[in-house]
């Protein structure tokens, strides 16, 4: 029998009924969810499985067409519901509390391990918010948008150090003819306190005029680096610069000055740490990524 997943469901669905907008889907799965609660009030334990499968089904297209795969959205949720802590509701179900904050000495945080402390103690590795598996399916299909969209030989360009592993991940996801080149950012000053504007500490080592260039960064927060690497590409002469980054901080949206090509995910999230990210110069090397709670929040 074939193994289905989200693709495959959605891709039969759309076939079988057409297009479907998630407010109609998410209302039939609401019928199929009373059709599955009619057979247990008859005792038609028979026809469960298949009512479940039901409303499987649809969550499955549901996922799909916002661009997850069901199981795998299981598989990250039971990860984190495993670690968390839970008050029984006294029926079988129950809900997660709010965990303590982490001692500052506590060990670091291993893959989708929640509230991995922070040395300081002055802030703690929260939830996982987008575990590796779900960041290396979300890379393979950026790719293959990039891959729509811009054709031949391409320079991508990863900005140092945030984007170390997207970018790796990402260009080889990539089946472009690609050259591959790394520029350093830094927005901070000498004290490596204040936050200023963003200057090229290490550039490309490669001719950009006449290319097409993907830049590609980790997050993307004000958008002053990104503006400032297009600025700087585009005085070279670049042919074509497209912008792809791993995280959007959405809460600085209103105030951006770029709004980047390609995101792989959204994220209502202050500050995040792990999959090269860091929180103080810490938890790059984490594969999954994780908020950061910050002291007002802890
Ligand atoms: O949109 P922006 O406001 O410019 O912020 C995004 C930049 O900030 C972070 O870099 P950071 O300066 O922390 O350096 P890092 O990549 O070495 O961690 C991040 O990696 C992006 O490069
Ligand atoms: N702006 C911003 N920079 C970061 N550098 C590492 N993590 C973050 C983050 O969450 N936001």
């Amino acid at each position: 029998m074939t193994r289905e997943t989200s693709r495959t469901i959605a891709e039969w669905a759309t076939t079988a009924f057409g297009p479907a907008r998630a407010e109609a889907l998410v209302a039939r799965a609401a019928t199929e969810m009373d059709e599955l609660r009619e057979s247990l009030s008859q005792g038609d334990f028979d026809s469960i499985a298949s009512e479940a499968a039901d409303v499987a089904i649809l969550l499955h297209r549901i996922a799909h067409d916002h661009g997850h795969d069901l199981s795998d959205a299981v598989d990250a949720k039971m990860a984190r519901n495993r670690l968390r802590r839970w008050e029984p509701s006294g029926d079988g179900t129950g809900r997660h509390v709010a965990e303590p904050a982490v001692a500052a000495s506590a060990a670091p945080a291993v893959s989708g391990a929640k509230s991995a402390p922070v040395e300081t103690g002055e802030a703690r590795l929260g939830d996982v918010l987008f575990d590796a598996k779900r960041i290396s399916i979300r890379v393979r299909e950026l790719a293959a948008a990039i891959e729509r969209d811009l054709e031949g030989d391409i320079l991508i360009v990863g900005v140092l150090k945030g984007a170390g592993f997207f970018t790796s991940d990402l260009a080889r996801a990539l089946r472009n003819p690609a050259h591959l080149a790394f520029v350093g950012v830094s927005s901070y000053g000498m004290n490596g306190s204040a936050r200023g504007e963003p200057r090229l500490t290490s550039d490309v080592d490669v001719p950009v005029a006449g290319r097409k260039i993907l830049l590609v960064e980790d997050l993307v927060d004000t958008g002053g680096t990104l503006s400032r690497l297009v600025d700087t590409f585009r005085q070279r002469g670049a042919a074509d610069i497209r912008t792809a980054v791993l995280l959007d901080l959405v809460q600085s949206r209103p105030n951006r000055r770029l709004t980047p090509d390609y995101v792989g995910f959204e994220t209502s999230a202050t500050w995040v740490s792990g999959y090269g990210i860091d929180y103080k110069e810490k938890y790059r090397n984490l594969p999954d990524i994780h908020e950061v709670v910050l002291p007002s929040k802890a």
